[in-house]
């Protein structure tokens, strides 16, 4: 796992490291060190960038983009630090005051600082020929503004963020950001107005919170978190990594039987959405439980055993239930029923897709402890509404942090929003983030793959806790279920081409087993994923 913090939180315990410099009379070490990691990350681009840059020109040309705070400071000591190794490095400063001593550092190395803040208002960046030559170099550092920035950004510089960007797009700079990509973005993620886009974010301290939250988390790129040895506390932010996720499957011994590894009870699949009862009882296989119960139609229950003849149709014993995959008017009651029972036994439920018309009346009877409600954006818009916060798509689109914590607090329940980024909030506002999957996995019936992986996954987290074995975080594993999903649609789509291509849910579905298996190889590392 991978914690992430506010901004305030970092800043809070980097004051103490600050201090101790002004102290020692050395005020700009902490500077220099992020710019040192800075520069380095800057020659890892180099590096992939030779023998020639898009403009055909052989030697390194970087150029800084200075803002007026430290941030701009941070900017202005990686150039100098990227001069004194022999690249060509300009500053193009945007404020008419910058860092000092980094601005002498830097022009002490042969670095010329063009004062792009002189331009008249309106006066476009491309007027003059010199800043025309500094935007042309194929590397750009970002130290407009970091975790210093207040409210949205203002005008002149909102107007040379837009600028910059669209230069940025159309000649494909490669931007490496510092701390934060410039733009004015919410802890939870959300951006408000102009951004620079980066390829690589050096985030000194700590991971931020709206480094890993979309939509702010995919103008940051790949994130490295420069070390200041920071004491920080617990976050209510974490990121799922492969390691966490080996560590939480449970590899069956000797010992265990069927009822031992878990049976998972799904309502899914009617006469008008057959697919689905199929696709998603795929998916429970895919986890590994030793049983699952299916309730479908005859229909359904056809199609299904044709491919899943281990499947029982018969009602029984469960230790995790779901409800909603392809489900219709006809088989709502039974669903209904489930997700009554599951609830009021404090058993493990996943609600998908139409099953979670039934949250508001569930919330009202007790949801039950271990809900977890499975919405895409389109789905937690009218969920919300159903539980009188009216919410546009929209809006839960692009601030899909905050959506996803309102609805686990209104529905008392975790809510995964599922998207290219999925979130898993819980009521008392903590989220785990699952890495970012391949595109080609939106397709229709992924989701009730995805349901079912869930289940069979919970219903073993079930079985081990009646057995009394030890507790694997629940809030862990589901994510870990979503994170291997979306590793078995990458794998499915990456079978088809360098660029990956065209899946089917079934396709998903057949790569779960296989991804599983070869999770469970991969070295448990990291922090202790129970109690991120
Ligand atoms: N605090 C620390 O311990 C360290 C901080 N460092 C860097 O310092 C940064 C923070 O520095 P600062 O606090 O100086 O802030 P920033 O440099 O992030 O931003 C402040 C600048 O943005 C301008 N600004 C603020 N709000 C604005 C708005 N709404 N519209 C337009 N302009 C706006 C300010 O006038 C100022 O020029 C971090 O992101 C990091 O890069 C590093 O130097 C390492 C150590
Ligand atoms: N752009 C994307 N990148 C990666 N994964 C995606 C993307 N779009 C959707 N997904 C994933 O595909 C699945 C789609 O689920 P869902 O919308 O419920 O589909 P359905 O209801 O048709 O089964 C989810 O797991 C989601 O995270």
């Amino acid at each position: 796992m991978i914690p992430a913090f506010t901004r305030a939180e970092v800043r809070r315990a980097e004051a103490r490291q600050v201090r101790a410099a002004h102290a020692e009379g050395d005020p700009d070490r902490l500077m220099r060190s992020a710019a040192r990691a800075v520069a380095e990350e800057v020659k890892d681009v180099l590096a992939d960038h030779r023998p020639a840059f898009p403009d055909g020109k052989t030697e390194p040309r970087v150029c800084a983009l200075v803002g007026g705070g430290d941030n701009g400071g941070d900017a202005l000591y990686a150039a100098s630090f990227l001069a004194q190794q022999g690249v060509s490095c300009t500053a193009v400063c945007l404020s008419p005051r910058v860092h000092e001593r980094a601005r002498t550092a830097a022009e002490e190395q042969g670095v010329a600082c063009l004062p792009a803040h002189a331009l008249a208002e309106g006066e476009p960046l491309r007027s003059s020929p010199g800043l025309v030559e500094a935007l042309s170099c194929p590397i750009w550092i970002d130290g407009i503004c970091g975790t210093g920035l207040v409210g949205g950004i203002r005008e002149p510089l909102a107007s040379r963020l837009r600028e910059l960007e669209g230069i940025r797009s159309e000649r494909g700079a490669r931007v490496v950001a510092i701390d934060a990509p410039s733009a004015s973005s919410g802890d939870d993620g959300g951006i408000e107005g102009p951004l620079l886009k980066a390829e690589r974010t050096v985030t000194m301290g700590a991971m931020k919170s709206l480094l890993a939250l979309p939509p702010a988390s995919r103008a940051a790129g790949r994130v490295r978190v420069h070390e200041l040895g920071l004491d920080m506390g617990p976050s209510t932010v974490a990121l799922l990594e492969e390691s966490d996720a080996a560590a939480l499957i449970r590899v069956p011994g000797p010992e265990d039987h069927k009822y031992t590894r878990g049976v998972a009870g799904l309502v899914a699949g009617s006469q008008t959405y057959p697919g689905a009862g199929l696709l998603a009882t795929l998916g429970a296989q895919g986890a590994g439980p030793g049983m699952i119960r299916l309730d479908a139609p005859t229909r359904v229950a056809d199609l299904v055993l044709a491919a899943a003849p281990g499947v029982v149709t018969r009602g029984g014993r469960i230790q995790a239930g779901l409800v909603g995959p392809g489900m219709d008017d006809e088989t709502r009651q039974a669903a209904r029923e489930l997700a009554g029972f599951a609830a009021s036994s404090g058993l493990p439920l996943i609600i998908d897709a139409g099953g979670l018309d039934l949250v508001p009346e569930l919330r009202d009877k007790g949801i039950g402890e271990f809900t977890v409600l499975t919405p895409h954006a389109g789905e937690a818009a009218a969920l919300l509404g159903a539980l009188g916060r009216t919410t546009p798509r929209w809006w839960v689109e692009d601030h899909p942090a905050e959506a996803a914590r309102i609805l686990a607090r209104e529905a008392g329940a975790r809510v995964l929003l599922k998207g290219a980024e999925s979130l898993l909030a819980t009521p008392d506002s903590r989220i785990l983030v699952t890495p970012r999957g391949s595109a080609w996995t939106g397709v229709a019936g992924a989701g009730d793959v995805l349901a079912g992986f869930l289940a069979g996954l919970a219903a073993g987290w079930k079985a081990d806790q009646e057995r009394g074995l030890p507790t694997r975080d629940f809030n862990a594993l589901i994510a870990a279920g979503v994170m291997i999903h979306a590793l078995a649609g990458a794998a499915a789509a990456g079978s088809r081409g360098p660029l990956g291509g065209p899946i089917g849910a079934l396709d998903i579905a057949r790569a779960l087993p296989p991804v599983l298996g070869r999770l469970l190889a991969v070295p448990a590392g990291g922090a202790d994923p129970v109690g991120y």
